[in-house]
């Protein structure tokens, strides 16, 4: 299995990025992307959306439509077979990836943490800053945590590997995956299930937080949690890697399509009355 770091590696090694990008980050854009991983199956056709500065884009549909395929596109793990990715109205691929890195921060569906300390794997740097970690962890819940710790943040992750390291559930290690992308502050903020591993109350929590921060960012979010998906500016729909219904969440429940069914259909299971009757 090859990880995202080692094809961000592959393309690094060959260098084959060459125009210089250091303004500010204004767009993104999808222009009729097509992809597919091999050549028996499209997995996005004809993709063309745009997202701005201070807006928040929710990309939702059933499983193995094509969203997170969308992410790493954007991350350039792949390429598009057809069409154009544009950051500030420049072709992604021609943007040098250094550079490229620097515009965005992603929150994959693998969790992954390193066998360093706390404070590296959030800060991915070995000499991370002290207040930025504290803020990050915090805005994720994780610092009473971590500060209870015999090391506290210098506390190293993997007991198998440390004697005095620790092991971390789940949900702390997705809570220190978004702290990580938290830390790095990049103007395009990428969130594929950024909660599938959190309980309830912290789930709502982190909602509301998503709602009320990131004015001056964009925001990309996948979440299965359709409530979620009303926080955001614009919404698609995506179904077998097509956009089949988009809109604001006011705009797609009044055009009672898939995203409204399936936003009733999920509402219903918290409404005990239904939920025992459709069990
Ligand atoms: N590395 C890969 N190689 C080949 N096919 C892949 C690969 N990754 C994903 N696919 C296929 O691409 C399609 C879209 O997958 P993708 O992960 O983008 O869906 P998704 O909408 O994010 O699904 P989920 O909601 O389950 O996360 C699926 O048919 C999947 O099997």
């Amino acid at each position: 299995m090859k990880y995202y770091h080692e094809v961000m590696s592959y393309e690094e090694e060959k260098d084959l990025s060459s125009v210089t990008m250091d303004e500010p980050f204004e767009s993104l854009e999808f222009r009729n992307v097509c992809f597919s991983y091999d050549k028996d199956h499209q997995v996005l056709n004809n993709i063309s959306f745009q997202m701005q500065i201070g807006e928040k884009l929710a990309l939702v549909g059933i499983n193995g439509s094509g969203k997170s395929t969308i992410i790493k596109l954007i991350c350039r793990f792949y390429k598009p077979t057809s069409g154009t990715i544009l950051l500030n109205g420049v072709d992604i691929q021609s943007i040098n990836i250094h550079q490229y890195r620097h515009y965005i921060s992603a929150v994959f569906q693998d969790i992954h943490m390193y066998p360093f300390t706390i404070l590296e794997n959030v800060s991915m740097n070995s000499h991370g800053d002290i207040d930025k970690f504290y803020q990050s962890v915090s805005d994720m819940e994780m610092d009473d945590m971590i500060q209870s710790l015999p090391f506290q943040e210098q506390t190293l992750v993997g007991k198998d590997l440390y004697d005095q390291g620790i092991d971390l559930s789940g949900g702390q290690k997705q809570k220190l995956c978004v702290s990580r992308a938290l830390y790095q502050d990049a103007p395009l903020l990428i969130l594929d299930e950024p909660t599938s591993a959190s309980d309830p109350r912290f789930e709502l929590k982190f909602f509301q937080y998503f709602k009320n921060h990131f004015h001056d960012k964009a925001c990309l979010l996948i979440s299965h949690r359709l409530a979620a998906t009303t926080f955001c500016d614009h919404i698609l729909l995506l179904e077998n890697g097509q956009i089949v219904e988009e809109g604001s969440y006011d705009e797609l429940m009044a055009m009672n399509g898939n995203y409204a069914k399936l936003y009733q259909a999920q509402a219903s299971m918290y409404l005990e009355d239904s939920y025992e009757e459709d069990v």
